[in-house]
C-alpha cells in the first residue's frame, strides 16, 4: 500500500481526489488537511463521503505530512505550493501538485500570467508537466509532477495531433473552452453565485487567461517552434465539464483521412482518450469519467478543421489525472481506481 497524503482536502479538486483515493486498490491515505476546517472530520465538510472517508483534517504542516506519506497531493490556491515545496520535501516523498506553480518552466511567464511571486523556482527544472498521455516516460522517475489545468489538459489533448503531424498552419490557432462553474473552486466569490451564473453564459478572461501560456508552452514543445494561441474561457452554468473548440487552418492538400491516421497514431491505445471522429463529444458524456473525447469535422468550405474535447474538469482535468499521474509513477497499474465509469449513456 502506498500511504498518501492531501493538503487542500477540502477544496473541490482535493474533495474529489479524497473520494477517489478513497476508492483506491493501492493506497491508503495517512493524512488530509484543511485550511479553515482543521479537527473536524472530513465527512462532517462532505457529508456524502460519510463512511468513506471520516479521516480528521489536520492542520496544514509539510514536515509531518512528507513523514507520513510517500505521495502528497497538494490542491492549494497559487503561489502556496511554491511557498511550501522544497528539495527537502521531495527527497523524502513524490509531490502531485494539482494547481498551477509548476506547469510554466519559465518563471517570469508565471510571474506575469499570475500576477504572483513564485516562491522556489529553483525547483522548476525538476518539475515534470503531468499530462499522461505525453509525459507517460518522464512521469515515471519525477518527484515533483505539475498536473495541468482542465481548460488546458482538454485543449492540448484536442490540438496535439494536429500540431505533431504538421496538418495544420500553426498560426491559426483559436481555442474556444467552456467551463462549469466548479472550475472556479468552493472559495466565495461573487462571480460564481447561483444567481451571477444561472441562465448565462459568459467570456472571461479575454486575451488575460493564465492558461494560454501553458497551452502554448506544451503545443510548441510539440510543434519544435514557438507558437501562439487565442484562447478564450467561457462560464457556463452547469456544475462539472470543459468544452474546448479549437480552429485551426489546414495545410494545402491535407485530408479528412490524414487528421483521423493522425488521432488513431496519437491515441488509438489510450485507455482514457475517446476519438468519436464527426460525432462530437458533450461534457454530460465524460462527466465523472477520466476520459477526454475528441470529435473533428473539417470545413471544406473555409479549410479549416473544428477540433471539439470534452473532459470533466474534477477528474480528467484534475483529480482523475492526479491519481493517473500517481499510479503511472508508482507502477499501480494506469487505470487503477478510475476504470468504474469510462463513459455516461445520458
Ligand atoms: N476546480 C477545478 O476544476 C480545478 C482546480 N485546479 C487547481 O487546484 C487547486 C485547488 O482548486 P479548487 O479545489 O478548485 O479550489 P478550492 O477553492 O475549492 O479549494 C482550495 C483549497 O485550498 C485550501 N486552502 C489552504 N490555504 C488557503 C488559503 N490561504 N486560501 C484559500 N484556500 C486555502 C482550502 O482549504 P479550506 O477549504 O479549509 O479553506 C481548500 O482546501 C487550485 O490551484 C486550482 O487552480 C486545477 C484544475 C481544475
Ligand atoms: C470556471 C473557472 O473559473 N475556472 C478557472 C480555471 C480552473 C483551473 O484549472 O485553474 P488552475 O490553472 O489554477 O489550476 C479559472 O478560469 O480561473
Amino acid at each position: 500500500m502506498v500511504n498518501v497524503g492531501i493538503i487542500g482536502a477540502t477544496g473541490y479538486a482535493g474533495a474529489q481526489l479524497v473520494y477517489l483515493l478513497s476508492n483506491h486498490s493501492g493506497v491508503a491515505i495517512t493524512y488530509l488537511a484543511s485550511h479553515s476546517y482543521a479537527g473536524k472530520k472530513f465527512s462532517t465538510v462532505y457529508p456524502s463521503m460519510q463512511g468513506l472517508c471520516d479521516l480528521v483534517l489536520e492542520e496544514e504542516d509539510l514536515q509531518k505530512a512528507s513523514q507520513r506519506c510517500s505521495v502528497l497531493f497538494l490542491a492549494l490556491p497559487s503561489p502556496m505550493a511554491s511557498d511550501l515545496v522544497s528539495e527537502e520535501i521531495l527527497n523524502r516523498c513524490i509531490v502531485i501538485d494539482l494547481g498551477a506553480d509548476f506547469r510554466l518552466s519559465d518563471s517570469l511567464t508565471y510571474e506575469t500570467w499570475y500576477k504572483a511571486k513564485h516562491g522556489s523556482k529553483e525547483l522548476l527544472a525538476k518539475a515534470v508537466y503531468g499530462l499522461c498521455e505525453l509525459n507517460r516516460e518522464k512521469i515515471q522517475s519525477a518527484s515533483l509532477i505539475a498536473n495541468p489545468g482542465c481548460y488546458t489538459t482538454c485543449s492540448i489533448l484536442t490540438l496535439s495531433p494536429l500540431v505533431g503531424e504538421n496538418l495544420i498552419d500553426r498560426s491559426t490557432i483559436i481555442i474556444d473552452s467552456a467551463s462549469g462553474v466548479s472550475g472556479a473552486g468552493r472559495a466565495e466569490k461573487t462571480a460564481s453565485l447561483f444567481c451571477e451564473c444561472n441562465e448565462s453564459c459568459k467570456a472571461y478572461g479575454v486575451t488575460t487567461h493564465r492558461h494560454t501560456p501553458e497551452i502554448e508552452q506544451e503545443l510548441s514543445r510539440i510543434a519544435g517552434e514557438t507558437l501562439l494561441v487565442q484562447f478564450t474561457p467561457h462560464l457556463v452554468p452547469m456544475n462539472r465539464g470543459i468544452l474546448s473548440t479549437c480552429y485551426a487552418s489546414l495545410k494545402k492538400g491535407v485530408t479528412e483521412q490524414q487528421i483521423e491516421e493522425a488521432y488513431r497514431k496519437w491515441y488509438g491505445n489510450e485507455p482514457f482518450i475517446r476519438l468519436m471522429g464527426s460525432s462530437l463529444p458533450e461534457t454530460r458524456f465524460v462527466k465523472g469519467t477520466n476520459s477526454c473525447a475528441i470529435g473533428w469535422v473539417v470545413d471544406h468550405r473555409t479549410n479549416r478543421v473544428i477540433a471539439v474535447g470534452a473532459i470533466d474538469n474534477l477528474m480528467k482535468g484534475a483529480a482523475g489525472q492526479a491519481v493517473q499521474n500517481m499510479n503511472i509513477r508508482c507502477n499501480l497499474g494506469e487505470q487503477t481506481g478510475l476504470v468504474a465509469c469510462v463513459a455516461n449513456p445520458l
